[in-house]
């Protein structure tokens, strides 16, 4: 569903409109550039007044100062100047040194990233990282699941996230985060800029290492962190303090070593199956088969469908080849300016959730009928099901560690079915893009891993053949480790489909 109630934008659900974000940076800069040519201005005429007061130095030495001051111009002259011009240059030291820029600066900051995105985007290096089993040290040095990318993370990327971490209580990925921020410390050449805007310090860092370690329970080992703050900041009152108070502690309460404190299991709140990586296989008496579908409608005698069988109950099928690349370049580019954030129908309260278990950007692709009328036709011959017994298109694309944690697209209750409320009777997901890594479409009950193969569709029943809801049918969206995964899917309602899909009363 699009959201549109959520005034966030969720800059990072969707990598769709990062360009948009790298031009306002450009604006941004190019800002910034204006105010250093203030500040060049600005310095220009200060030294050209220097100047000018050197010449009379110059003047009074080459001739003697008695024979400069007996001139009533050079004495009259010092006067004048020393009356008025300095009033002048105090006023000129006064006034504000790129005003206009500031107010642009001001200006664009409502469009700009807020902490809530910071926050979605930490989170969804968080969840690719647990969902990959990744190490900080390897991402933030561009190594991405076994891949080596020419990308790396700066001290204060690595150092941010430590924060981020620490404030939802994750203290054993932090630590591995602070040991990320310390390699990426070592990396970098002296940033005299960003140490001056934020100053992070090897100090800094033993230090948030001895905290994280202390709510670990490790207490030997954070007193070893604080002593080596100590010797990048030995002048430091409070982390002196702070190290007294631990170490008096520790003798006092040497037991207290192994008490470990309540922490959040890195990965718990994340709903994954374990095969997004594809370690899941089908189990190998399955005969599943590959046929090109000329049947189910004669249209397909001319044009066949390329279909794959997945699995045979549930039924689950891959459409080869039935989107075109125009076609998906189309549906990509007509719905990246309007997409908002996905949510969830809580069946529950009957509301919307917009929560960090859907993480992109969709929208329903009602307003062009014209660009989807020929896979209505396409569907409605491959699947035999009526397309006017459907909800609309829905393009999504995800963002940074975009997923779906595992669900069920049919919402029902048992009892509620058949009742007036039509339910997502069938699912058909169309892939419209390549997803270099990560991003598949995991069913944890079938054992099936599905990576996107731009162009082609899943479909799949949700249904048993009684039209009960069907638990097998379980699935998620892996997080995309790298790429823009577009997706477009459609739900087939239950009611409307009675003459073409009727339920089976008994086996
Ligand atoms: O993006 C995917 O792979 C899964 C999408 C999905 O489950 C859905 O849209 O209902
Ligand atoms: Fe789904």
């Amino acid at each position: 569903q699009g959201f549109e109630n959520d005034t966030r934008k969720r800059l990072s659900w969707s990598v769709a409109n990062m360009d948009e974000l790298l031009k306002l940076e450009e604006e941004l800069a190019l800002n910034l550039e204006h105010y250093t040519n203030e500040l060049i201005k600005k310095y220009n005429t200060i030294s050209w007044g220097i100047s000018m007061m050197d010449v009379r130095h110059v003047f009074q030495s080459e001739m003697g100062p008695k024979k400069f001051w007996e001139n009533p111009l050079n004495s009259y002259s010092l006067i004048r100047h020393m009356e008025s011009d300095w009033h002048m240059w105090q006023l000129y030291m006064e006034k504000p040194v790129g005003l206009e820029q500031l107010a642009f600066l001001e200006s664009k900051k409502p469009t700009m990233p807020q902490y809530h995105d910071f926050y979605d985007a930490a989170e969804g290096l968080r969840r690719t990282q647990w969902t990959y089993d990744l190490l900080a040290q390897d991402i933030s040095q561009g190594l991405l699941d076994g891949v080596q990318y020419n990308s790396s993370l700066t001290a204060l990327d690595c150092f941010d996230l430590v924060q981020h971490l620490i404030n939802g209580s994750r203290w054993s990925i932090a630590m591995q985060w602070i040991e990320a921020t310390k390699l990426a410390l070592d990396r970098s050449d002296p940033q005299p800029a960003i140490q001056m805007l934020r100053g992070i310090t090897p100090a800094l860092l033993y230090k948030t290492l001895a905290k994280a370690q202390v709510e670990q329970g490790e207490v030997d080992k954070a007193l070893k962190a604080y002593q080596l703050a100590l010797i990048y900041s030995p002048k430091d009152a409070e982390l002196r303090q702070e190290f007294f108070d631990l170490e008096l502690k520790s003798l006092i309460m040497p037991g207290n070593h192994s008490v470990k404190p309540e922490q959040k299991d890195d990965g718990e709140d994340i709903k994954l199956p374990f095969c997004c990586s594809g370690q899941c296989d089908l189990p190998s008496k399955l005969q599943l088969y590959c046929w090109w579908n000329t049947q189910s409608h004669p249209f397909l005698r001319l044009a066949p469908i390329k279909t794959e069988f997945l699995s045979l109950d549930p039924h689950v099928v891959l459409l080869h080849d039935v989107v075109s690349a125009a076609e998906r370049t189309r549906f990509q580019t007509t719905s990246k300016k309007d997409l908002l954030p996905s949510g969830t129908v809580d069946i529950e309260t009957d509301t919307l959730l917009n929560e960090q278990d859907r993480t992109s950007m969709s929208l329903w692709y009602d307003e062009h009928p014209n660009d989807t009328k020929r896979l209505n036709v396409l569907l409605q011959d491959a699947t035999g099901l009526d397309m006017e017994y459907s909800e609309s298109y829905q393009v999504m694309n995800y963002g940074i560690g975009g997923l779906f944690e595992t669900h069920m697209d049919s919402l029902l209750k048992n009892e509620d079915r058949y009742r007036g409320i039509p339910d997502r009777l069938a699912t058909v997901l169309f892939y419209l893009s390549e997803v270099p890594q990560g991003g598949a479409t995991v069913f944890p009950e079938l054992n099936l891993t599905v990576f996107p193969q731009p162009g082609s569709a899943l479909f799949w029943y949700n249904t048993d053949k009684k039209g009960y809801q069907n638990t097998q049918t379980l699935h998620a969206g892996c997080p995309v480790i790298v790429g823009s995964k577009w997706v477009m899917s459609k739900w087939i309602d239950d009611l409307g489909q009675e003459l073409r899909a009727p339920c089976k009363v008994s086996d």
